[in-house]
């Protein structure tokens, strides 16, 4: 799926915990059937503090200064030394392409940071805030690939803002849905549609009009609580309590899910995606909220102010499914691997899907997700729900002739090819359809994720299943734990015609499209 795109961020209102009039996309209700099986060793939730406002400072706190840091080793930089023997014998001959690659697919971005100190040791050497530019491309990135996709951004990836229109003007009340104008779609790898789709969405949000507006304003809000919820339980925060908590965030979009860091009380966050749009807007998100000036005593700087990020933060741009993490971030921060890995927790929030294209691309996924975690740290994600597509297709419940289709006025999935009866893709790979979501998704190809293939691979790289849960699921059972710890714009975002909170209508069977899995990394 998709838009899946994170959230508006905004600022960081004075009683408000973390802002959010968040935005994402997705949700729905119901359909627990086969996907209800594991929920396996889900640590305690931490005590929280609910005055009348929402208080999150007691209930995750951070640990003290981390300045004494020393620099561990990730399995990155020496394979023999570190790679456990589970990943010698599968990935270390037949997947390993470490070293072995030229130049990410997309030119890299690192917009400038501001590191604090205490962190500074860990972008070790170059990686200080000075290096933290953007790079001019070399030779290499600015060659025949650089001037196809400067041609094929020319078409698609600025259109014209809504200028022409009323919702140009911010006082207006209208809002202008979001469409996608891809040219040539048929020429097109899944890469450029992709990054076209995000680029020309990043843009055109901020010409929109306000958010609320939009017909899938709920069930955004609802894909954001499902978000807080998984990272709230699973993200596990650095053991060696000299260490700082590091999240890696693949596909991270337009840095949504930075609140839902600072909800969780990261240390460091890392993001990735394709788009280099998105990844701009990340980081301006992240800056604003970053360097909100709040007055501090010399007591409260001590403590995490929960209105302004307390976390530190580095955005790229890179292909997540093609290169390896290194082959991404190492250009742009010198160091960053060794100062940083083994992550805490690697987040993949609706993009997987678009891996399933080939099974190298999952291999590549893995590879990187595997390297990265510490032992211990989880793999958090969602994805569309292989279940709940096979149902569909045995139920006939198609929405066209040509039995392909399936949806309702708010999403659709259609499929490339035939989908067979009996709703199980063989083989697992490249089994594609186009997924649309009103105002946020037009048409963009996806791959069946089939649940089983892919925990099994997992398994092979080390990664074993702790949760997985669809989405209507996920909300039910966790959302009176949460209640009182997030934002209450969010939550009142979510009210339904009955007064209560949740998905209904058209809107359910939209988010229950969905799963939220979490895996953790194998090993001591
Ligand atoms: C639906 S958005 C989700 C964004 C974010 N994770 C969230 O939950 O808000 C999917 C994102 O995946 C990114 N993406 C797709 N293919 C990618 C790839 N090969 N490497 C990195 N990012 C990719 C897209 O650019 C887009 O930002």
């Amino acid at each position: 799926m998709s838009d899946k795109e994170a959230g508006v961020a905004s600022s960081l209102g004075s009683n408000s915990p973390i802002n959010k009039d968040e935005v994402d996309v997705k949700n729905t209700e119901e359909h627990s059937k086969q996907e209800s099986k594991s929920d396996i060793n889900k640590p305690p939730l931490k005590k929280i503090k609910a005055d009348d406002g929402i208080d999150i400072s007691d209930s995750f706190s951070r640990r003290e200064n981390k300045g004494n840091n020393k620099v561990i080793s990730s399995v990155y930089n020496d394979e023999n030394k570190k790679t456990p023997a589970w990943m010698k014998s599968k990935t270390t001959d037949k997947y390993d392409k470490y070293g072995s690659r030229s130049t990410p697919i997309a030119t890299p971005t690192a917009p400038v940071n501001n590191p604090d100190e205490r962190y500074s040791k860990y972008m070790t050497n170059s990686v200080n805030s000075n290096d933290r530019v953007r790079r001019p491309p070399t030779e290499t990135t600015s060659s025949q690939y650089d001037k196809k996709r400067a041609h094929d951004e020319a078409e698609d990836d600025v259109v014209a803002p809504y200028s022409n229109l009323a919702v140009a003007n911010p006082s207006s009340n209208l809002y202008q849905t979001f469409q996608s104008h891809i040219n040539n779609r048929e020429g097109k790898d899944i890469n450029s549609i992709v990054r076209s789709h995000y680029n020309q969405r990043t843009q055109q949000s901020k010409f929109q009009g306000s958010r609320t507006k939009s017909p899938i304003y709920k069930l955004r809000n609802f894909n954001n609580a499902i978000k807080y919820i998984l990272l709230g339980n699973w993200v596990k925060p650095n053991p060696d309590s000299n260490r700082p908590t590091v999240i890696l965030d693949l596909c991270c979009g337009k840095g949504g899910d930075l609140n839902k860091c600072e909800f969780v009380s990261v240390d460091q966050y890392i993001g990735i995606d394709i788009s280099d749009a998105s990844i701009k807007e990340a980081f301006s998100r992240y800056s604003r909220n970053k360097a909100r000036f709040i007055p501090q005593t010399a007591e409260s700087k001590k403590e995490r102010d929960t209105r302004r990020y307390n976390f530190e933060a580095c955005f790229a741009t890179g292909d997540c499914f093609s290169s390896s993490i290194p082959e991404i971030l190492e250009p742009n921060f010198p160091g960053i691997i060794d100062g940083l890995f083994p992550v805490d927790c690697v987040s993949l929030q609706f993009a997987m899907h678009y891996a399933f294209e080939t099974e190298e691309k999952v291999h590549q996924l893995l590879t990187n997700v595997t390297k990265s975690l510490r032992a211990g740290g989880t793999l958090i994600g969602t994805i569309p729900s292989s279940d709940f597509i096979r149902d569909k297709i045995v139920n006939r419940a198609f929405i066209d002739q040509e039995n392909r289709k399936f949806g309702n006025d708010l999403y659709s999935v259609t499929f490339h090819k035939d989908p067979p009866d009996e709703g199980v893709f063989r083989p697992p790979f490249g089994n594609g359809y186009n997924y649309s979501l009103k105002d946020a998704i037009d048409d963009v190809p996806e791959y069946v994720v089939p649940f089983e293939v892919f925990r099994g691979l997992c398994e092979e790289y080390g990664l074993v299943l702790k949760y997985k849960k669809n989405f209507i699921d996920i909300f039910n059972q966790e959302i009176p734990k949460y209640f009182s710890k997030l934002n209450k714009n969010l939550i009142e975002g979510m009210k339904r015609s009955d007064g209560k909170y949740g998905a209904e209508g058209l809107e359910k069977e939209a988010v229950g499209f969905y799963i939220g899995f979490v895996f953790e990394k194998l090993g001591n």
